[in-house]
C-alpha cells in the first residue's frame, strides 16, 4: 500500500460550506501535513479519509483503485482523534496489550514509564495521555495511519522523540498529520497541504503559508 489519494470532497453543515473541490495525496515514505486556521475542516478531513463522517460527494483511491468501503472497516488504518480514546480504568499496560502495541517497545522509548506500568489512564496527565495514544496508534500495523493535533499539549522533548519515530514507521506506512503547532508540521512534513476557503492548496515552500496568510512571517 503505497498511495492514498482522496478527490471531489463536498462536505457541507447545512449552509456551512466545509470542504469543496478537495485533492491530497499522501504516500508511504512521506510524512504529509496538513495546515489551517479552526474550523477549516482539518479534521472533517481526517474523519472522511477514515470513513466515519460521509461527506456530499468524495472519491477515495488507494494505488489507483477507487475504495467504496469506509477505510475504518477495513482494518489497516488507524485514527487519532482530538479526543482521548483509552478508557480511564484502563492501566497503561493493559491499554498497549488492548491495542496489541508493545508495550515492552515504549519502555525503550520512554524509559521514565517503567515504574508506571500499574497505573490507569485517570492517573496520567492530559499530555501523557496524549502521548501514549499517540505512541500506540503510530506503533500500530496500520498501513495507514492518521494523526489529529498529536503535538499539541506535548513537552518539546517528547514532540522531538515522537518526530523521530514519524520519520521510522514513515517507511512502512502512510501517515498523515495535523496540528497548529505549524513549526512541528513543517519540520516533521515531507509533503504539506494547506486548507483554506474550502480549497486545498498544495505547499512548495514555507513562504507560501505567507503568501495565504496562514502566518504573518516564519
Ligand atoms: N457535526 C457537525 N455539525 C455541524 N457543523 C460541524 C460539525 N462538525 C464540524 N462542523 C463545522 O465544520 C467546520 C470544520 O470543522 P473541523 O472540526 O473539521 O475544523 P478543524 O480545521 O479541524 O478545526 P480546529 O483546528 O479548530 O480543530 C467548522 O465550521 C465546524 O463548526
Amino acid at each position: 500500500m503505497d498511495v492514498l489519494e482522496i478527490d471531489n470532497v463536498e462536505l457541507n453543515f447545512g449552509i456551512n460550506e466545509v470542504l469543496k473541490a478537495i485533492y491530497f495525496k499522501a504516500e508511504r515514505g512521506k510524512i504529509t501535513g496538513i495546515l489551517g486556521r479552526n474550523g477549516c475542516g482539518k479534521t472533517s478531513l481526517l474523519r472522511i479519509i477514515f470513513g466515519e463522517l460521509k461527506p456530499n460527494n468524495k472519491l477515495i483511491r488507494i494505488d489507483d483503485k477507487p475504495i467504496l468501503t469506509p477505510l475504518y472497516k477495513k482494518g489497516f488504518i488507524k485514527y487519532l482523534p482530538q479526543f482521548h480514546i483509552i478508557p480511564n480504568s484502563v492501566s497503561l499496560q493493559s491499554g498497549f496489550h488492548y491495542f496489541n502495541a508493545s508495550f515492552t517497545d515504549f519502555l525503550i522509548d520512554f524509559p521514565n514509564y517503567k515504574t508506571k506500568e500499574k497505573l490507569r489512564f485517570s492517573d496520567f496527565s492530559g499530555g501523557e495521555k496524549r502521548l501514549i495514544e499517540t505512541y500506540i496508534i503510530l506503533k500500530s500495523d496500520a498501513k495507514i495511519v492518521l494523526l489529529d493535533e498529536p503535538f499539541s499539549h506535548l513537552a518539546p522533548l517528547y514532540i522531538q522523540k515522537l518526530k523521530e519515530l514519524l520519520e521510522i514507521e514513515k517507511q512502512n506506512k502512510i501517515i498523515i498529520i495535523t496540528d497548529h503547532l505549524y513549526k512541528e508540521i513543517l519540520e516533521a512534513s515531507d509533503a504539506l497541504y494547506l486548507l483554506k476557503d474550502a480549497w486545498s492548496r498544495f505547499i512548495k515552500s514555507p513562504e507560501e503559508l505567507i503568501h495565504y496568510k496562514y502566518i504573518k512571517s516564519l
